[in-house]
């Protein structure tokens, strides 16, 4: 058997077991899931102080501010409650590794923007500053938990640079908890998780290590559910989760197509696919396209090690799931394209969300980003309405994808905080996220105030067709063949 080498370097059979309990936990990186997952642990942990900091002095004060850093519903509510009582955000740093014996990191690991893998190998540099950083701090016993998603084997680069630069008064012993939170429905996942999973090196102090974490998310999730695993099976079980769901919504999307050129409906297959319990009926909703921060992230840095590995068909098949989800949201908008006459140029086109799903203010890697810059390629004027999404964020991310010609965003968008504006004078409705929203508003008022004919494209497959058609409007839906709208006479 080859040896754990995250038992943790020098000396590791000395170390004695982590007792007493945990009562300070610090958490570096107070992002989309540092934030929640330390925010409910200091919820269900009330005899552990949590210190949850970042370098980042913006977000920390909008944490201890009114308005919090990112939103999630129930999350308010949350901090409200614990903030100033076990839960604290700094900038701090070193406070929070000196005080804490167990240190979660979870800083962003982002595809890497240049150099070797660029494009698809994950970028390391936020995770290796982060272990620098606890290495040069740290004293006594700290269980170091590796919470961001990495390739399989980084806690062993965590653990050689935590071993690199100390003395013979400190130990370390380093663990994988990946997390699988989904944004908008985080607080339920974290409170009624389907499992915990960690990963931990098969030593004495390794499982003590294991036992620790395992008695603080004991607080709350059955014990049945906390998983325990060696470090690298935890850490590919969270890239495999993620190729896992983004493979079935490429899947979808790819049988979506087939319904658009046969006249099958994507809704009655995916029902029947569904009900097939082997299946299962989620992740199966038809849309522009997978968006968000993981699922292009994640797959492409398991098709990268893959290539690492010399698995060329593994890493082939799991690249297919992106390639798929790129040619959904080309697509979408080539059929806004061919539909509005082969013509958008100068064309008012109300884009309906901007998220790259509801319930969450994230655009990270939405689908309507690259919807929208196929639509500016074309000269399309833009209004973009989302409930949620900052406004300078829908312009930058515009920006980014117009590298070429970003003088062309300030020419071409605009963002409005009312549907009923965004659709006045448009050519056509685009629904990019399916904000729930969307299903109550008055479309016969939107319809009376658009240009005919007035087109509406469902990208997430929420609104009442028939409905619409009654009204008049043409309706476009993913992975369905739409009736001509009532009282249309012209052929098509
Ligand atoms: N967003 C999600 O829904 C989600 C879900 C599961 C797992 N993940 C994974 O969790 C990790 C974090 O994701 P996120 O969305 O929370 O990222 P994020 O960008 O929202 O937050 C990361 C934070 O880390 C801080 N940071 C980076 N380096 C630091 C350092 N050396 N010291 C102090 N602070 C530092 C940044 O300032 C930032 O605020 C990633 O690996 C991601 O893949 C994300
Ligand atoms: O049937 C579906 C389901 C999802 N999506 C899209 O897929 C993307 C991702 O959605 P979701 O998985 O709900 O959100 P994330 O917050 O990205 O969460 C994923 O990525 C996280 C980060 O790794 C993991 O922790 C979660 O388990 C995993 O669900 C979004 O654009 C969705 O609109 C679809 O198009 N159809």
């Amino acid at each position: 058997m080859q040896k754990d080498q995250t038992s943790n370097a020098p000396g590791s059979n000395h170390i004695q077991p982590f007792t007493p309990r945990i009562n300070c936990i610090c958490c570096i990186g107070a992002g989309y899931v540092g934030g929640p997952t330390c925010a409910v642990i200091a919820l269900k942990c009330p005899e552990i102080q949590v210190l949850i900091v970042d370098k980042n002095q913006d977000r920390i004060n909008a944490w201890n501010g009114e308005t919090l850093p990112i939103y999630e519903p129930g999350l308010d509510e949350i901090v409200k409650h614990c903030r100033g009582r076990n839960l604290f955000f700094s900038t701090d740093i070193d406070a929070g590794i000196r005080d804490a014996q167990l240190i979660f990191i979870s800083v962003n690991t982002p595809t890497k923007t240049y150099g070797i893998g660029k494009g698809r190998a994950t970028d390391l540099q936020f995770v290796e500053a982060a272990a620098r950083h606890i290495g040069q701090i740290a004293t006594g016993k700290k269980i170091i938990v590796e919470k961001s998603t990495v390739p399989v084997k980084a806690a062993e680069s965590i653990a050689k640079i935590l071993y690199s630069n100390i003395d013979d008064n400190v130990s370390f012993e380093v663990l994988s908890n990946p997390e699988f939170l989904a944004e908008g429905t985080a607080i339920n996942d974290l409170l009624q998780p389907d499992r915990v999973l960690i990963g931990g090196s098969q030593t004495d102090p390794g499982i003590e290590a294991i036992n620790q974490l395992a008695w603080v998310y004991e607080h709350w999730v059955p014990p049945s559910k906390v998983l325990r695993t060696n470090v690298w099976s935890s850490e590919l079980s969270k890239l495999a989760s993620n190729a896992f769901l983004a493979q079935k919504v490429s899947s979808i999307n790819a049988v979506s197509a087939i319904c658009e050129a046969t006249g099958a409906d994507i809704s009655d297959v995916a029902h029947s696919i569904g009900l097939d319990k082997r299946i299962g009926s989620k992740y199966l909703q038809a849309s522009i396209g997978f968006g968000g921060s993981c699922f292009q992230k994640d797959v492409l840095s398991l098709t990268y090690i893959c290539e690492a590995l010399n698995l060329t068909e593994v890493a082939d098949y799991w690249h297919q799931v992106v390639v798929m989800n790129n040619y959904q949201k080309k697509r979408f908008a080539r059929k806004i394209i061919q539909c509005l006459f082969h013509t958008v140029s100068n064309k008012r086109i109300a884009i309906f969300g901007f998220t790259f799903k509801k319930d969450t203010a994230d655009t990270r890697e939405s689908s309507s980003i690259y919807v929208g810059k196929y639509l500016m390629d074309e000269e399309a004027r833009l209004v973009v309405y989302d409930p949620k999404a900052d406004k300078g964020q829908i312009i930058s991310d515009l920006r980014e994808v117009s590298s070429q010609d970003p003088q062309r965003v300030d020419r071409l968008v605009s963002v409005i905080n009312d549907p009923y504006d965004a659709a006045k004078d448009a050519h056509a409705i685009v629904i990019c996220t399916e904000w729930d929203e969307f299903k109550a508003l008055d479309y016969e008022k939107i319809y009376n105030s658009m240009y005919k004919p007035a087109y509406i494209f469902d990208g997430r497959i929420i609104l009442d067709h028939a409905a619409l058609l009654r009204i008049g409007f043409h309706v476009e839906v993913v992975g369905k063949v739409m009736k001509k709208p009532v009282n249309d006479l012209t052929p098509f």
